[in-house]
Parts: C-alpha cells; sequence; structure tokens
C-alpha cells in the first residue's frame, strides 16, 4: 500500500440543508477535502460523486461552488477556510460549452484572461503553449472548437479552468460521450491536475461509475438513508486507504472490481 498523509483541510462542508419549499433535497451533509503527501507528490484530492439519478448531485454540486446558498449550513474553501463565493471554483459543464468562433490558442486565453494574476501577452503565450505541448494539443491551438474531437474539446475545456487559476474544479460527467481511447487521455489528464498543485482539488460528478472511480482517490455515495427525507454522503470510500488510489491500470485490478460492484449496490 502507498504511504500518504492528509494534511490542511482545503475544502469542507458543514450540516448542509437545502430545502425547497417543503421538500428536502440534502440533509446534514458533512466533509473534509484535504490535501495529501506522497511519495514525494504533493497533491490535492480527485473525489467522485456517485447517485442515483435526480438525488441532488447538480444540487450539492452547485452548493458546493457557491452558486446557490444552502437553507441551513455552510461551505468552506482554502486554507484559511472563508465561506466560498460563487466563482471560486471552477465548473467544467457537461456540455464543455467553448466559444465556436474563436480558435483553441483564444479559447485557452481566456482562462489566463480571466486569471487573477496579471500577466504579459508573452507570458500567456508561453503559458498556453507549455500547456498545450504537455496535453498534446499543440497542433490544435489554430484550429476552432468545431474541428476536434469531443474528448479534444473536453481536454481544452479543463484546461481552460486550470489556466483561470481555479484551484477548485467541478466536473459534470466529464467521461460522457467520449470512446475507451478518449476515456483514458481525460484519466491521465486528470490526474495530472490533481498533481500539478497541492491545491487542486477536483470533484467529478459521473453515472460512469468506473471511469470516476478510476480517476478517484474518494469517492462519496449520496443517498438517502433509512428512509430519510433528503440526500446525504451515506457512503464515503477512502481509495488511498484501499490501496487502490493513483493507479492508473486499477480498473483491471480484482479488488477494483469488487469494489464497483459494491458501489452499485449502494446506490
Ligand atoms: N429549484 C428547484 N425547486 C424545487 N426542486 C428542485 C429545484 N431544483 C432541483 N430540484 C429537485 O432536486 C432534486 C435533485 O435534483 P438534481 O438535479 O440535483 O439531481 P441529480 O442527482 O443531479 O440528477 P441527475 O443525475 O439526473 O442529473 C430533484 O428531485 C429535483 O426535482
Amino acid at each position: 500500500m502507498n504511504a500518504y498523509s492528509k494534511n490542511k483541510v482545503l475544502l469542507s462542508a458543514e450540516n448542509i440543508h437545502l430545502q425547497y419549499g417543503e421538500k428536502k433535497i440534502l440533509r446534514d451533509v458533512n466533509f473534509k477535502i484535504h490535501d495529501i503527501v506522497r511519495e514525494g507528490v504533493h497533491q490535492g484530492q480527485v473525489v467522485a460523486l456517485i447517485g442515483r439519478s435526480g438525488i441532488g448531485k447538480t444540487q450539492l454540486f452547485k452548493t458546493l461552488s457557491g452558486l446557490i446558498q444552502p437553507t441551513e449550513g455552510t461551505v468552506r474553501i482554502g486554507e484559511d477556510q472563508h465561506p466560498v463565493k460563487a466563482g471560486q471554483v471552477g465548473i467544467v459543464p457537461q456540455n464543455y460549452i467553448l466559444f465556436n468562433h474563436r480558435t483553441i490558442y483564444r479559447n485557452l486565453k481566456i482562462g489566463l484572461d480571466n486569471a487573477d494574476v496579471k500577466l504579459t501577452e508573452e507570458e500567456k503565450k508561453r503559458i498556453i503553449e507549455d500547456y498545450a505541448q504537455t496535453f498534446e494539443l499543440t497542433e490544435h491551438l489554430n484550429k476552432y472548437p468545431a474541428q476536434l474531437s469531443g474528448g479534444q474539446r473536453q481536454r481544452v475545456s479543463i484546461i481552460q479552468q486550470v489556466l483561470t487559476g481555479n484551484k477548485f474544479i467541478l466536473l459534470d460527467e466529464p467521461f460522457s460521450g467520449l470512446d475507451i481511447l478518449m476515456v483514458d487521455k481525460v484519466i491521465q489528464l486528470l490526474l495530472k491536475v490533481s498533481t500539478l498543485s497541492e491545491h487542486n482539488t477536483l470533484i467529478i460528478v459521473s453515472h460512469d461509475i468506473e471511469n470516476a472511480t478510476a480517476v478517484a482517490d474518494t469517492v462519496w455515495i449520496l443517498g438517502n438513508e433509512d428512509g430519510k427525507a433528503g440526500a446525504t454522503i451515506k457512503k464515503e470510500y477512502d481509495l488511498c486507504e484501499l490501496g487502490l488510489a493513483w493507479q492508473p491500470e486499477i480498473r483491471a485490478d480484482r479488488k477494483f472490481v469488487e469494489l464497483i460492484s459494491e458501489i452499485k449496490k449502494q446506490l
């Protein structure tokens, strides 16, 4: 098993409740996301949020990113654990909207233009070219989104969020509509993003349990507990502790396959 330790809290939720009129959507959601130190790597956590359709994943996702205020409770972010504000968490939406009339280069530049740190045009160019090279997009920089495959567009969309300097990135169904090779590339990209900085934290909402679990170090199952109204994190799997995190080939592992079937039973 890998030696690792969990250090600072980067994102936390305390007693989150969300209700619309009489309808309770979320109940008593509590968690802490940390940075992780292991084998010379210092990284943020990668969490997979899994649950049945309509259970409240999107509502939790929006609460965590400050887009909606919970009825009760607080989401805290950063080393100083201040209450989250909209814009502090980057979102890669399901249909990864890019600006179709701008080249990939200019789409990536939007990320840097929106970053807190002000850079010269020359600095921006160098950063974009570096990222493009790392993520195999150099030959596509002057193309338009329509000329790229779905997986390539997805990668551009993820990198765009990374370039804004957002340390917290929520991804909504990042594997949908991708073939298996593209899924592998997106998984590699996500693993790379999570290790780029000790503060990079990813939360992946997905119906694709195998792939979301393969890239994650933590799995949260959102569901109803004991017939109570409102969904909560009814089970958390720590894949570091299970020895199933950070291994790209994990999907063929017997222990991993057993875990997936256990997760499915929890839904
Ligand atoms: N503004 C609202 N007012 C009342 N109920 C709402 C509102 N928005 C969402 N809901 C309800 O909240 C519940 C959770 O919805 P949510 O979209 O979070 O589910 P989900 O888990 O993301 O589903 P899916 O996997 O199908 O995308 C649903 O029952 C939905 O009808």
